[in-house]
Order: C-alpha cells, then sequence, then structure tokens
C-alpha cells in the first residue's frame, strides 16, 4: 500500500478536572473524552523523493515544521531512518485552536498512516507513546470513542460508549491558547471542580440527563473570563432546549447535547440569528475505535 486516507475525528471534553501541576508546569488531569462525527481528512502518501511534505486546503496554517502533521511524519522518519519520501495531503475541516483536537488528531491520523504505508509494524500502544511527544491529545485521537485520560492526557481508560445524541457545536470567531488557559488556571481561587466519577456512573448507566447535571470543565472559567461570549453561547443553547450545555477542552467552541433533532435544530438557528459564533454545526457522538 502506498497511500492511505485516514479520517481525523474531532474530540470534545465531556469532563475536564485538573488535580495538580507536574515539575514541568504540565497539568495532571481527569478528563473524560469523546470522540465527535466531524474530522480532516489526512492522505499520507509514500514517494521515491526522500523527504516529508504537505498541502492543505487551510491557507492560513503553515505547512512546514510548526504543522503537527509535519511534526507526527519526521518523529517516525527519524526513528525509523525512512528513506522514501512522504507526502502529506491534509483537508482541513475541524475549526483551528478551537478546543476540538483537530492538530492533534491530524498528527494521529499521520502517525497510523506512515505505520501503514512504511510497514513499521507499530501496536496502537507504541504508537500512543510516540504521539504524546508531539501532544497530550494525541494518544486520545490515536484510542477514540468515550475514554477517562489522566496523567497529563495520555493515560487513558476505556469507557462504556457514551449515549448517542444530538451534539450542537458553536465556535465564536476568537482563537485560545491551551497554554494561556492552563497557566491562567493556577491564580483563580477555589475553582470548580467536576465529579468525574459520577459522570463515568451516568454514562454506564445511559442516563443523559444526570450526566447532564454533573458535566463541569475546570477550564471554562478562565476562558470565559477573557472571553465572555462564551458564557453567552452557552446561555443561549440552554435556553433553546439544550440538556447541558459546555466549553470544550480550553476553549472556546461549546458544545450542546440535545434530546431530539427537532430541539437541536432549534437551537441551532437560534445560535445562527445571534450572530455570536461564526461555526455553527450538528453532529454526532462517534463511538468506533481504532
Ligand atoms: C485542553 C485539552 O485539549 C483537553 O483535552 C488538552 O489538555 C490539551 O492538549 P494539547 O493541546 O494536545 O496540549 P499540548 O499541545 O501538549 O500542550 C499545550 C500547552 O498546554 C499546557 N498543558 C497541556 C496539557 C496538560 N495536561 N497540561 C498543560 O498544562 C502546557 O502549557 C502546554 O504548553
Ligand atoms: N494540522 C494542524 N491543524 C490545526 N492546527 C495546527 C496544525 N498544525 C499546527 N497547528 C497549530 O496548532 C494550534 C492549535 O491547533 P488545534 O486546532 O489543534 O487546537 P485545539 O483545537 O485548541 O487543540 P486542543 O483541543 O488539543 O487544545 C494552532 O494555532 C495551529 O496554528
Amino acid at each position: 500500500m502506498d497511500e492511505m486516507t485516514v479520517k481525523a475525528l474531532a474530540k470534545i471534553n465531556i469532563g475536564l478536572d485538573v488535580t495538580g501541576v507536574r515539575e514541568d508546569g504540565y497539568h495532571l488531569v481527569r478528563m473524560i473524552m469523546q470522540t465527535v462525527h466531524m474530522y480532516d481528512l489526512v492522505t499520507v502518501s509514500k514517494s521515491a523523493e526522500a523527504g516529508i511534505s504537505m498541502t492543505s486546503n487551510a491557507k492560513y496554517l503553515p505547512t512546514n515544521e510548526d504543522n503537527l502533521c509535519i511534526k507526527a511524519a519526521k518523529l517516525l522518519a527519524d526513528e525509523f531512518s525512512i528513506t522514501d519520501g512522504t507526502q502529506i495531503r491534509l483537508s482541513k475541516r475541524i475549526p483551528v485552536a478551537a478546543g476540538m483536537a483537530g492538530g492533534s488528531s491530524d498528527a494521529a491520523a499521520v502517525l497510523y498512516g506512515m505505520n501503514r504505508i512504511h510497514g513499521l509494524g507499530l501496536t496502537k500502544k507504541e504508537l500512543m507513546e510516540r504521539g504524546v511527544k508531539i501532544g497530550a491529545d494525541v494518544p486520545y485521537c490515536l484510542m477514540r470513542g468515550t475514554a477517562l485520560a489522566e496523567g497529563i492526557g495520555e493515560e487513558l481508560t476505556e469507557l462504556p460508549q457514551m449515549m448517542r445524541c444530538p451534539v450542537l457545536i458553536a465556535k465564536p470567531p476568537i482563537s485560545v491558547s491551551t497554554k494561556y488557559v492552563y497557566e491562567h488556571l493556577d491564580a483563580i481561587e477555589d475553582p470548580v471542580h467536576p465529579d468525574i466519577d459520577a459522570m463515568i456512573a451516568d454514562i454506564t448507566a445511559g442516563d443523559l440527563h444526570a450526566l447532564g447535571s454533573h458535566m463541569g470543565n475546570i477550564l471554562e472559567d478562565v476562558t470565559i473570563q477573557k472571553y465572555p461570549v462564551i458564557a453567552q453561547i452557552k446561555e443561549l443553547m440552554r435556553q433553546n432546549g439544550a440538556v447541558v450545555s459546555m466549553m470544550s477542552g480550553s476553549g472556546p467552541t461549546v458544545f450542546g447535547f440535545f434530546d431530539d433533532e427537532e430541539t437541536l435544530q432549534r437551537a441551532k438557528r437560534a445560535v445562527e440569528a445571534s450572530g455570536l459564533a461564526n461555526r455553527v454545526q450538528c453532529t454526532t457522538i462517534y463511538n468506533n475505535r481504532r
């Protein structure tokens, strides 16, 4: 096989707690991760010409070593002294710097695709060990589905599949730096810790409303302090029938879970009409693992 196209799926954090800080400044987390059916397409091909190169439909993204796709390819090419060339084509659809792990998922897709086309024979676990060197969310992007993430996000435990429900995604027209958000969390007094164990019990019981009542993201207050529009979008979704609405990751994307498609569509129209978000999209929970 000389070429492979891989779906790089986006994630949302349905629960995010921080329990400590490592000596290197990285935060220890307890998060519940969930894949949603929104994806970039990453095509990885082998070429006779040595070296790594990429093209992308997103003109605003770098195509040099600052792109996580190139970082991922280089990591494997160096370690395994790959002499064939690697070409990457990225078709970007996940909002960038949005809290949906778009870049991390692209990197995961490159690791997965290169392992196949160059016949490296690495297991999923071995790919994950390399993935964390690129970003804390990369190992999870290799795994997918419903998972508990601990450590800095790389210690993963599979959870029972989250119930399928309609999901609304809305991103305000701002970019948020993950580093900024984690750093500023340290200055918040008595942050509210979500009950991750209660959430796991709700997922196991398949009770969406109970899950909604326990969901929380400790990073929300930091990002909302800087960008109050996030709180406005959350509120608008709630007023329009969302079971729960929350910020994903370090933000600024807000997602809402709904009981039915009709309510979801009503909320979508309300968010669009408000002009608070530049990307408003319906999606679903995606549970297939790699
Ligand atoms: C916010 C989340 O997306 C939630 O899933 C992740 O925790 C962040 O994952 P990520 O973007 O893959 O993170 P990285 O690219 O490894 O790190 C970006 C920056 O976030 C901070 N960071 C990240 C992960 C973590 N557990 N603690 C941190 O403090 C670090 O300052 C780091 O410089
Ligand atoms: N392939 C890529 N796709 C998106 N962003 C990339 C990529 N490669 C590098 N980047 C850079 O990484 C930064 C973060 O992008 P990304 O979309 O992964 O953020 P995010 O959704 O906030 O991720 P997370 O949820 O993991 O914090 C952007 O500023 C972007 O310039």
